[in-house]
């Protein structure tokens, strides 16, 4: 059969890894993974039994202390994080990506969908596939009754990401990778029904999220169905109650594809491939994964950006004058507190996400007199130097945190302790990605030595 391919009209400099092209395949995304599949196996047979003594880094004390910052020790396949360029999908930094993955009809943002479909396979999806996976998707996004019998049980004083927690463990009964485990099934084939769980789990979560958001914030509404031919995210804002606000669900579109990996040292990634690395399931996996996420130095900054800057606004009024903020930003950092939206563990340049949507708000009219968006974009002119001047940071830049919830209050959607939820949905996209990629490539158990205090002082001593 004559196949014929396009190739997309912008190469980037540096896309080692992709094959950046858009073929005019209607294969599913489970035909492209087995195709793609047994050239990674071979690709890491090759790492392993030909260059398995390669040395490529050295273990110092302050690694071993300081949080193993800048050890080179995880494999993982989707992106690849620069400190300086910052994050690449398979090789495609966010405007690329921004440029060849396809959006919703009617729409211009990312979707989750071709995200999706990038990470796991390395190919740039076509639009077909892309809706193929999107109907995929939402014939699978109903929840088990018992899930929303739980969910609806829990106490609305409870933080939305302990109930998503709690949620997305709960559909482990339904695992079948647990099942096909129970029964006896050969390790060459778990990703297979892996693959099945982590597309469940993507399908089922902004349906568990949007009751979380319904049961806590509008008790009382009613969801609308799912609408099979919307895209993934299309569908959760509708469930959300926003779905005719066009602006908001573009955003959204944007927020999730956007954070939907960040390589796998950060610390909800890490977490899904440290319990999946156990053989524990998808729903157990990536349930653990949101609560690293929940943390107030990761996800949970976003939440507290919008705290911080509307405190900010209540305190300097007004007349956002940059010295106004670079006073309330030192009377943060000298009341011992972090400047939340700022700083990162491996990034040393403006978050790459970040400039990302501060484009998005540029591009829109409505954002120029929005009072918060102005104050976070003077703040990250302000912020910077008064980092350096305090002289502990090492990244002194805003990181994605430092706009993205604030976007959301400029839309009306106000419910700050919700927006974690909302990256808890995103960052499934890469973190079970990888557990797909850690079953088809057989990767082991993680278990790393670890010392006391007392045996690092032997190992100095000895070492002289
Ligand atoms: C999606 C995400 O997860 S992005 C990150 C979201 N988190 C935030 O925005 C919270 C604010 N930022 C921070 O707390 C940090 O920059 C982190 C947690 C992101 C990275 O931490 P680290 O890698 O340890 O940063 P770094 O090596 O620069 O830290 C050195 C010192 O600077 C301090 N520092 C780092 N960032 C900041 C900041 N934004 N405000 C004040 N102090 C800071 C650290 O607390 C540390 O102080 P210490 O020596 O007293 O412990
Ligand atoms: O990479 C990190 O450590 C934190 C981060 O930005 C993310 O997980 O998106």
């Amino acid at each position: 059969m004559f196949v014929q391919s396009r190739i997309v009209r912008f190469i980037p400099k540096h896309a080692p890894y992709v094959a950046f092209r858009r073929s005019a395949s209607t294969k599913s995304l489970q035909e492209t993974l087995r195709d793609v599949i047994p050239e990674k196996q071979e690709q890491l047979r090759k790492l392993k039994s030909e260059h398995g003594q390669v040395v490529v880094g050295d273990v110092k004390i302050e690694n071993i202390i300081g949080g193993m910052r800048g050890l080179k020790a995880m494999l993982w396949e989707a992106s690849v994080l620069d400190a300086n360029e910052g994050i690449r999908f398979h090789g495609l930094t966010i405007p690329d990506c921004q440029k060849t993955l396809p959006s919703a009809p009617g729409g211009k943002e990312i979707i989750a969908e071709s995200m999706l479909w990038l990470l796991l396979t390395g190919k740039v999806p076509t639009v077909e596939q892309t809706r193929q996976l999107s109907r995929e998707l939402a014939e699978k996004g109903e929840l088990p009754s018992f899930v929303e019998e739980l969910v609806d049980s829990l106490p609305c004083t409870l933080h939305p990401m302990t109930q998503l927690g709690i949620g997305v463990a709960a559909l482990n009964r339904d695992s079948s990778f647990q099942a096909a485990y129970e029964k006896g099934m050969k390790k060459s084939e778990y990703w297979i029904p892996t693959l099945e769980d982590c597309i469940s789990l993507i399908a089922k979560l902004p349906t568990l999220a949007a009751r979380i958001y319904r049961n806590v914030y509008k008790p009382g509404t009613s969801m609308p169905p799912i609408n099979k031919d919307l895209d993934l995210v299309g569908n959760y804002s509708n469930l959300l109650g926003y779905g005719n606000n066009h602006n908001l669900t573009e955003y959204l579109r944007l927020y999730i594809a956007l954070h939907g990996d960040h390589e796998g040292g950060n610390a909800s990634a890490h977490t899904a491939h440290l319990v999946g690395s156990t053989l524990s399931d998808p729903y157990l996996s990536y349930s653990a994964a949101l609560f690293a996420l929940a943390g107030p130095l990761h996800g949970l900054a976003n939440q507290e950006v919008l705290r911080w800057q509307l405190a900010m606004q209540a305190e300097i009024g007004d007349n956002i004058s940059h010295d106004n903020i670079k006073a309330y930003l030192w009377k943060t950092l000298k009341g011992g507190q972090v400047v939340p939206g700022y700083g990162h563990g491996v990034l040393r340049n403006p978050d790459p996400r970040f400039i990302a949507l501060q484009e998005f708000c540029n591009s829109r009219p409505e954002f120029q007199t929005s009072p918060i968006i102005q104050l976070v974009n003077k703040t990250s002119e302000v912020a910077p130097d008064v980092l350096k001047e305090h002289g502990k940071t090492k990244n002194p830049y805003p990181n994605v945190d430092a706009t993205s919830g604030c976007v959301l209050y400029h839309y009306g959607f106000t419910e700050f302790k919700y927006y974690t939820v909302i990256f808890g949905v995103s960052r499934a996209l890469g973190a079970l990605t990888q557990l797909v990629w850690a079953r088809a490539l057989g990767l082991p158990l993680e278990r790393p030595k670890s010392y006391s205090m007392d045996a690092l002082e032997k190992l100095i001593k000895e070492s002289y």
